[in-house]
């Protein structure tokens, strides 16, 4: 199934417009998962399961799983959603941009190694630099427009020619690079008057909202300012707020509850 297609199913079979963060850190594993050689895929999975009825996606954050050696976790995990929880879309976090012949790589690596159904990239390369996968008209291109960090301002708001860079982003990707309908653009939940701009600049295109929970982005605006006309056209992202909600063995009841708040409080300010 295309991505955009699997995510408008997932909005509305699960009612919800919450993206579940894969973004795996052993520290703060619950104890019992401490030092166990498959403690990765352990904990990932049973999120997975615990949450899947309340996500409208999943997105593991590739840097998180290589920097632990843990590619091959990864791998099994994205296997695992497709085949217990068919019909939720996985966005693999990689933020990758190069050259058209590097990215034909990076296609490969985040489509057929992965199975990802979407990926995060950065577009300041240029066109040609996405280029390999806007062709991949079934799947999701997710492109970085105004990031979620402190230091988003220092390149992405600067003036260029009358308006904001990040606004003239927003505007190439949907009126140009969209032809196949597979694009969305990254929008972080703290910078919410930047969010009303950009969803005013491109109509129903998706938008990835991160920056809720541990980053302090505010439910009720990002809501208010990103949603479409139907209520959906928002993947918001918790990761931390939603896999470390809880530290005992009983950790991914604590996820569940934690998305499910979240779902539900989105739900709040949809109509
Ligand atoms: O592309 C992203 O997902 C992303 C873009 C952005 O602007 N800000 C941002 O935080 N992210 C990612 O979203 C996740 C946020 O994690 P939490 O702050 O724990 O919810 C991390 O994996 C980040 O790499």
């Amino acid at each position: 199934m295309h991505f955009m297609q699997a995510l408008q199913r997932a909005w509305t079979g699960n009612n919800s417009l919450v993206c579940v963060g894969l973004d795996p850190e052993p520290a703060k594993f619950p104890a019992h998962l401490q030092g166990r050689p498959d403690a990765v895929f352990e904990f990932c999975s049973a999120i997975i399961d615990a949450t899947a009825d309340l996500a409208c996606s999943f997105k593991p954050q590739i840097a998180h799983f290589a920097a632990l050696r843990a590619e091959d976790a990864l791998e099994r995990l994205i296997a695992h959603i497709h085949a217990r929880h068919p019909g939720i879309p996985v966005i693999l976090d990689a933020k990758r941009g190069d050259i058209g012949s590097t990215a034909q790589h990076y296609v490969t690596e985040a489509f057929e190694r992965y199975g990802a159904d979407a990926v995060t990239l950065n577009p300041y390369l240029g066109r040609d630099s996405v280029q390999p996968f806007l062709d991949r008209a079934d799947k999701g291109v997710i492109l970085l427009c105004h990031t979620s960090n402190p230091g988003a301002a220092d390149l992405q708001d600067l003036d260029v020619g009358g308006k904001p860079l990040y606004q003239h982003v927003a505007q190439i990707i949907a009126r140009d690079w969209n032809t196949h309908g597979n694009c969305a653009l990254v929008t972080g939940a703290t910078w919410p008057e930047q969010l009303a701009e950009v969803r005013t600049l491109v109509g129903e295109v998706p938008l990835l909202v991160p920056g809720i929970g541990a980053q302090g982005g505010d439910v009720e605006a990002v809501v208010r300012h990103g949603r479409t006309a139907t209520g959906t056209g928002l993947m918001i992202s918790s990761s931390r707020a939603i896999l470390y909600a809880g530290k005992g063995e009983d950790f991914a009841q604590a996820a569940r509850q934690a998305a499910q708040e979240l779902r539900d409080s989105i739900n709040r300010y949809r109509s």
